[in-house]
């Protein structure tokens, strides 16, 4: 008690100091804060009209069933809300308004028709502005930077750009195939250098022969960084963006934490670009993407270096791991399900068969699991309406992929590994994301509206060959170790993106022939390869 009246607490009897200090305070500080993190709550009346959604708890909302989980539970979550509360629902995260879009008729109204109002993204204090230095255009808000910045990632990957690739993305599938026979067991990473190859081919000229190449395994490891601390829940300050006025040092040092990913990730790409800018004033730059970009003179545009070494590694990082991991996945469900495989391999044979290898000439469609756990955050810039429901401005706005993708409604047994369920959808991929009709779009694995993956040209057809070729070439099973089948298992690396977990699985050479046009087709590429690096 001396204590407490020293500090002028002496006249207070103890309960009222205790009620006051352990009860009183605490909760009108957080009342406090919790009105000036989330203004308008009270004051805006159209609330009332906001969708309906699961009542979350006070303060954070359903920070713990979305943000603060594994990642790994979400989608079932989500799917579970979409059921229940329809076609546009809504939850909140701590000051944040989230509508999800549940069906492909809200994605094509409001992230498609209205795109001028839902194509910016929601603030990230620690994930864009400190980490990335606000210079990465996957994270960047709406505006005429962004403009700027789509426009150069759009004419990288436009249509008609993409076809000069694709002799490039046949030549490192031609290694992936050659890699897939001498050493199977490192299936997982031949698929990542197959990726990241192409991806710094065409933007750099840099080919990566090898996953031990330091290159590679340096974008890697910048996407590593951003898929770790952009996984929802992961800092606080991204899910609670007004507190990053207040001390760092409440909420984990974020900016400290921020500044040395950044100094970390930003000499990588810092000298990917100044190596290439040298390369160009001495006449010895290959030709490649940012070769054009660097004499375009990305200054008068308004990017200074830094925006424009983010802005090519940028592109490096959204082609590289969301590929690998797509093509990572299939191998997952290859090894859960032999007999598509098998089935696959009929028709592959029927088209095909062993005396020559699958070429741009037999694409079709494929399926493919959304490439990260919650769903691409679109942020609103104006107040807004949709069937008497509001959507506030700054609303995250997600289209719910975990649901739409597997929806029991359009699709039959959503949960097997069906190949053959998307057979009947000719046209390519690209085209589906504009189609007229929401219903008849495939999947929506590629986001929508302005912010809509400009990868999908180059993505697509990564897929198709390599899938394509590997169902040809390969038998693919469940690993055999003393006599027992190993389970691959079907979980997520932790983070953001639906990575797969490295897995087992055994991959051989469907016969002798095979292998032998496998060689073959490998060592004329290579061939080729030192023939124009002697020039
Ligand atoms: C299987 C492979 C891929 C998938 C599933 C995928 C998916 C996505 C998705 C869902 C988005 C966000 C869309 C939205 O906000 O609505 C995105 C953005 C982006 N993707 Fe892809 N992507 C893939 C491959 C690629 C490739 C190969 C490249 C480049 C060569 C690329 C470049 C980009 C870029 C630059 C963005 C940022 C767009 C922006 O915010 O303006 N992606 N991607």
């Amino acid at each position: 008690m001396a204590a407490l009246s020293e500090l002028g607490f002496g006249s207070l009897p103890l309960w009222q100091v205790l009620f006051g200090g352990l009860i009183v305070v605490p909760v009108t500080l957080l009342l406090g804060f919790w009105f000036w993190a989330t203004p308008n709550v009270l004051k805006d009346s159209r609330r009332k009209h906001l969708p309906p959604g699961p009542r979350g708890l006070p303060f954070i909302g359903n920070y713990f069933d979305l943000a603060g989980g594994d990642g790994d539970a979400t989608p079932d979550k989500v799917r579970e809300w979409a059921k229940k509360y329809g076609d546009v629902f809504y939850t909140k995260i701590g000051g944040s308004d989230y509508i999800w879009l549940s069906s492909p008729k809200a994605v094509k109204d409001l992230l498609d028709k209205r795109s001028a109002i839902y194509s910016s993204r929601p603030p990230a204090p620690l994930a864009q502005d400190v980490a990335s230095a606000g210079r990465r255009q996957l994270f960047m808000p709406y505006g005429p930077r962004y403009r700027t910045v789509r426009k150069i990632s759009h004419a990288l990957l436009n249509i008609t750009k993409t076809t000069e690739y694709q002799p490039v993305q046949d030549l490192e599938s031609k290694q992936l195939l050659y890699d897939l026979v001498n050493d199977p067991d490192r299936f997982y990473d031949h698929n990542r250098r197959y990726s990241a190859s192409v991806i710094l081919s065409v933007t750099y000229g840099h080919r990566i022969g090898t996953w031990n190449d330091p290159l590679a395994k340096s974008v890697y490891e910048v996407v590593n960084n951003m898929q770790n601390y952009a996984a929802p829940g992961a800092w606080m300050v991204d899910t609670f963006p007004s507190i990053q006025n207040l001390p760092q040092i409440f909420f984990g040092n974020w900016r400290a934490f921020g500044r040395k990913c950044h100094e970390h990730d930003s000499p990588i790409y810092l000298r990917l670009w100044n190596d290439l800018k040298n390369e160009v004033e001495g006449g010895t730059a290959k030709q490649c993407f940012c070769k054009d970009f660097y004499e375009s003179d990305p200054e008068k545009q308004g990017l200074d270096t830094l925006q424009a070494a983010y802005q090519a590694g940028g592109l490096v990082e959204a082609g590289s791991e969301t590929t690998s991991a797509a093509l990572n996945t299939f191998l997952n469900f290859a090894t859960l399900n032999p007999h598509v495989v098998k089935k696959a391999q009929e028709e592959v044979d029927r088209v095909v068969g062993p005396d020559r290898y699958p070429t741009w000439e037999d694409e079709e469609n494929l399926p493919m699991r959304p490439p990260n756990k919650v769903g691409m955050h679109h942020a609103t810039t104006e107040d807004d309406w949709y069937e008497g429901k509001f959507i506030p401005k700054g609303s995250v706005v997600l289209i719910n992929w975990w649901h739409i993708n597997y929806d029991p409604e359009r699709w039959e047994s959503p949960f097997e590994f069906k190949p053959e369920r998307y057979l009947g959808y000719d046209l390519p991929a690209a085209s589906y994301l504009n189609i007229a009709d929401p219903n008849q779009r495939d999947h929506f694995s590629y986001g929508a509206g302005r912010r809509v993956c400009p990868g999908v040209h180059v993505a697509e057809k990564s897929l198709y060959l390599n899938i394509s070729r590997i169902v040809w070439g390969f038998n693919i099973s469940k690993k055999i170790v003393d006599g027992k089948p190993l389970d691959p298992g079907s979980k997520m690396v932790p983070g953001w993106m639906t990575i797969p977990q490295p897995f087992d699985c055994a991959i051989s050479v469907r016969s002798a022939k095979h292998a032998k046009l496998i060689e073959k087709i490998w060592k004329e590429a290579e061939q080729k390869i030192t023939l124009d690096e002697k020039r």
